[in-house]
């Protein structure tokens, strides 16, 4: 069965202050022909009065940053670009020091994250800090853009050398698919077009390989997990014996016929049927939106988890997370958070900090048990009532949650289960 995941590729780019994120997507969207003539020529004009001679390709993300200030709290701006090969989803977020949450959020359903280095500076501090936030989030495939070569006169002595840097840490790191390209996102060279600035180097450009990512082995095709979200009930005398569950795929495959059974109450029955808009249809996967009708009549509401007889998540109400604290105020010890994951939510509290993790160093800090924001640490959480967990290395749909304070249902955490 074909799979034809490979049409959407969302990606995120991190980068310290500077080292030119938004020249990089600017050139990529300009280049690739993916700006709007209004704003061609909104830039055009605003680069002009600020005495540049050619276009600031940074206008084009920090106008956007600028839409985006107005009211929103999480500061992750998408973009949207199209090739004829893809569509993307550009997660852009700012480089400061304490946005970790910021990656955080833009990152979790991320294919792939581009990582800036400026070739001057080489591998510095924010640069391991990324890299381990997107394997902590495991972002299947990493891209090293190494920009401004145009001020390292495009050696490829430099480049080997940040290479070189870059490995000796990220050794330690498990990240499944890392690629260099040496770029100038001024010039832009390498990022839609090639280089003869940069003729030494074989590899493909930035949008070359973005387009050529092969991503859908990345998904979880065999774990079948499909969160209820709502119960459709007969309505008006019409199709009265249709009772179906309704939601999106999180994994895995379905057909009609298929064993499964409901979680967390165990009960098994067949799939009757399989429904998408009004057409019935023989099988479904990730990430569809279907509904369901099952064989047996069968309690189910939102929240419980539809997935095969044979092949079960474990049920618990303890367990481990590696958490990052996404909130201004601090953790409270044993104070109750309402817990989602999936389509589940439940109460739960943080019965212990484990460890916190120093992500400069990747050192455990066994001593400091309080979570401030950015903190990321392996926590154990108790929930009221049994949770259907998949580890997050394996699904990263049913292996994360997130924590929500009661009081000012605020988003103050998001894990990943261990
Ligand atoms: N020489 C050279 N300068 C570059 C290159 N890419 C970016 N710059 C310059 O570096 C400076 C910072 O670029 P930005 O794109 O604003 O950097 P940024 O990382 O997006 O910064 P923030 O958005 O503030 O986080 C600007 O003056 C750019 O013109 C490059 O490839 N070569």
């Amino acid at each position: 069965m074909e799979i034809n995941n490979n049409q959407l590729l969302r990606f995120t780019t991190a980068g310290s202050v500077d080292d030119g994120k938004s020249t990089l997507i600017g050139r990529l969207l300009y280049d690739s022909k993916s700006i709007f003539e209004d704003q061609l020529q909104s830039v055009s004009d605003t680069s002009a009065k600020k005495g540049h001679d050619n276009l600031d390709l940074a206008l084009f993300t920090d106008g956007l940053r600028d839409e985006r200030e107005q009211g929103i709290t999480i500061d992750v701006a998408y973009r949207y670009f199209t090739t004829p090969k893809r569509k993307f989803i550009i997660a852009d977020t700012p480089g400061h020091i304490q946005y970790t949450r910021n990656m955080v959020t833009g990152a979790s359903t991320a294919n792939a994250a581009v990582i800036l280095i400026d070739a001057r500076h080489g591998v510095i501090e924010q640069t391991k800090r990324h890299s381990f936030i997107a394997s902590l989030l495991n972002i299947p495939h990493l891209i090293v853009c190494i920009n401004k070569m145009d001020l390292v006169d495009f050696a490829e002595e430099r480049f080997n050398q940040i290479i070189t840097e870059f490995e000796s840490f990220s050794s330690k790191l498990l990240i499944k698919d890392v690629r260099y390209i040496p770029i100038s996102a001024l010039l832009g060279d390498n990022v839609v077009n090639r280089s003869s600035n940069l003729d030494w180097y074989q590899g493909g450009t930035l949008l070359n390989i973005l387009e050529t990512l092969h991503i859908s082995s990345d998904i979880n095709k065999i774990d079948a997990r499909f969160p209820v979200q709502t119960v459709l009930r007969p309505q008006n005398g019409k199709h009265l014996d249709f009772r179906g569950y309704a939601g999106r795929i999180a994994s895995g495959i379905y057909r009609v016929g298929d064993e499964v059974a409901v979680l967390p109450s165990g009960f098994t029955s067949k799939i009757k049927t399989i429904v998408k808009g009004e057409e019935e249809i023989m099988e479904a996967y990730a990430p569809m939106s279907i509904a369901i009708t099952l064989e047996n009549d069968i309690d189910i509401g939102r929240g419980d988890m539809i997935v095969k007889k044979n092949n079960q998540p474990e049920t618990e109400q303890e367990f481990d997370v590696m958490l990052c604290w996404l909130s201004n105020e601090p953790a409270k010890p044993r104070a109750k958070y309402t817990i989602m994951q999936a389509t589940n939510e439940q109460r739960a509290m943080i019965k212990e900090v484990i460890y916190k993790i120093d992500i400069d160093s990747y050192n455990r800090n066994m001593e400091d048990k309080t979570l401030n924001m950015n903190d990321i640490a392996r926590i154990k959480i108790r929930a009221t009532h049994r949770l259907m967990l998949d580890s997050y290395r394996d699904n990263r749909n049913t292996g994360s949650i997130i924590l929500i304070d009661e009081n000012t249902n605020e988003t103050v955490a998001a894990g990943m289960i261990v």
